[in-house]
């Protein structure tokens, strides 16, 4: 390492004195014009985390559906998961390093990781749409090569993308080709060959409205649409030609406020869908006759996806163990569903994708979604094996089953939760299944819910155990809890400090709206009152 060179370029991306920044559950986010130094530092550590790991490591530019003048970064591990949770603590030291302060910690962290300096580095970058993200990637570019890392820059692509690329890279092409094109065409390939199953077809049916929430999904989805349009013809909204990003649009902005996103039109029973800032959710919707609003959430997403992967297996007569892995934001019904109706085992992990990723890990199939639409489905090689060989073996029925099974496999993005490849899979299953959008929302009714924000001094106050679902600290508080919930039926709340805002998150469900709604003031206030809250009383009314 050139301690020197780095220290020169270090000072054209200087830190803003005092600024103290942690790399949260989905990396550094803050506003984008507090990142620059933040931005280089990742670049210097891609570089020593691809020369440990001896693999090419992704940088990705982006805060998902943060407010446009927001921006981030984080880093993507050799299997295109998400960083090592020792690495994310590397990232915090660095990036919160006084000018004076880096070689040292540079050193210290190639030291603790027994970092072979002599090794070749090689990292991949991506960034979204954002005003600013252009800038911000050519800074990790200058944090690359100041200590001599190859790279190469994918300029803008979605984060799922960046994370197939990283897979692609570190698998010797056998998951795919590491290009934008090799994306497109494995991804149409599969979903072509599937919808070519389907008895269903007409026009209506086969196509889907998506609002791409004014980001890097309108350009992507814009480029792939020809290669799958024999399979789904798709109508772009909020493509970014005039709307501001993630603004009253987008995934985020339609689950949380159980509404549609502007700017789209909405026939009674059109299969509508959102992706999210940086197309890694999606959530699905639709009006019925009556005008009213349908949300069909990650809840519902997994319960379609798990249970046309049993059904395949059941025809192929393969046990093999399937698993759905949900956090506590997932609606009762959906659990009381899956475990009850379909007879799937479901586990419950902390918030934030990478927990749910690594339990879906240890099945041979493991569906994961969050609520809000973050997820995809895990294959153990063991398992992608034996469909190939099904699938060349076995006789008729049987076997297209196994070459179904073995097309979702491909179809399926399993190095991250991925907005496009979801939403294909989600289109191939409903047109295979002959299912309407109203029949798939129709397999259960969610449990009126209310998520609301507290704000309190020092979030950390609050320590939850048992996937978050109960509150550890402060004393008195899940007895407050457990006494409210009492007072209402079918309910269930439970409260954390959010990783991403300065905020305590509140959810509460109940048989009604109007008990979900109580529950959750009331929730609220007793988080006001016992985990030191500031500024104005929760109100009720929402
Ligand atoms: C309730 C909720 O939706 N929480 C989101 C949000 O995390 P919080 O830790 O709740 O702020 O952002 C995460 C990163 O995008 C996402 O994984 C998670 O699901
Ligand atoms: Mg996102």
């Amino acid at each position: 390492m050139d301690l020197g060179a780095i220290t020169k370029y270090s000072a054209l991306h200087a830190k803003p004195n005092g600024l103290i920044l942690q790399y949260g559950t989905a990396g550094f986010r803050t506003k984008a014009e507090h990142l620059d130094h933040v931005m280089f530092r990742m670049g210097l550590l891609a570089v020593l985390r691809s020369k440990q790991t001896k693999s090419t490591i992704g940088v990705m530019v982006t805060a998902s559906h943060n407010p446009e003048e927001d921006n981030g970064v984080k880093l993507v591990d050799p299997l295109g998961e998400m960083l090592a949770p020792s690495w994310e603590e590397h990232a915090t030291c660095l990036a919160n390093a006084e000018e004076q302060d880096m070689q040292r910690v540079l050193i210290d962290i190639s030291e603790k990781e027994a970092v072979n300096l002599q090794q070749d580095a090689f990292v991949v970058i991506g960034r979204d749409t954002r005003p600013s993200s252009e800038k911000l990637s050519q800074s990790v570019i200058d944090g690359v090569t100041v200590v001599g890392g190859q790279f190469h820059d994918y300029g803008l692509l979605t984060t799922p993308q960046l994370h197939y690329m990283v897979y692609c890279r570190n698998t010797g092409g056998r998951y795919g080709k590491a290009t934008v094109e090799g994306y497109y065409q494995k991804l149409s390939k599969a979903f072509v060959e599937l919808t070519k199953q389907a008895s269903c077809s007409g026009d209506e049916y086969r196509s889907l409205k998506v609002d791409c929430a004014n980001g890097i999904g309108a350009l992507k989805l814009r480029e792939m649409e020809h290669y799958f349009s024999q399979g789904l013809s798709v109508q772009l909204f909020n493509d970014g030609s005039k709307g501001k990003l993630n603004h009253l649009c987008g995934a985020d902005f339609v689950k949380s406020h159980q509404k549609p996103p502007q700017g789209m039109e909405i026939k009674s029973n059109e299969r509508c869908c959102s992706f999210d800032g940086d197309a890694d959710r999606i959530v699905y919707y639709y009006h019925d006759a009556d005008g009213h609003f349908h949300l069909i959430d990650g809840d519902k997403i997994a319960t379609l996806i798990s249970s046309f992967l049993k059904e395949l297996l059941v025809e192929i007569g393969e046990s093999l163990n399937i698993g759905v892995v949900q956090t506590a934001y997932a609606n009762g019904s959906s659990t009381r569903y899956l475990e009850e109706v379909m007879k799937v085992p479901v586990y419950c992990t902390k918030t934030g994708v990478k927990h749910l990723h690594h339990k879906a890990q240890e099945f041979d199939i493991g569906v994961y979604f969050e609520a809000n639409g973050h997820g995809t489905a895990l294959f153990s090689t063991a398992v992608e094996m034996k469909i190939k060989q099904s699938a060349e073996q076995l006789e008729d029925k049987k076997r297209k089953a196994a070459k179904m099974l073995e097309n979702i496999i491909d179809l399926f993005n399993q190095a991250a939760g991925d907005a496009i490849s979801d939403m294909l899979v989600i289109e191939a299953i409903l047109a295979l299944k002959g299912l309407t959008v109203q029949q798939w929302d129709a397999l259960y009714t969610d449990l009126p819910n209310r998520q609301l924000k507290v704000q309190v001094a020092d979030r950390r106050v609050i320590s939850t155990t048992n996937a978050e679902r109960q509150a550890v600290t402060p004393p008195g508080l899940q007895e407050a809890i457990n006494d409210l919930v009492k007072k209402y039926k079918l309910s269930r709340a439970f409260v954390r400090p959010s990783g991403t805002e300065d905020v305590v998150r509140v959810y509460a469900e109940a048989d009604s709206q109007e008990s979900a709604d109580h529950l959750a003031h009331e929730v609220s206030l007793a988080v006001f009152q016992l985990a030191g809250g500031i500024g104005e009383r929760p109100q009720p009314g929402f």
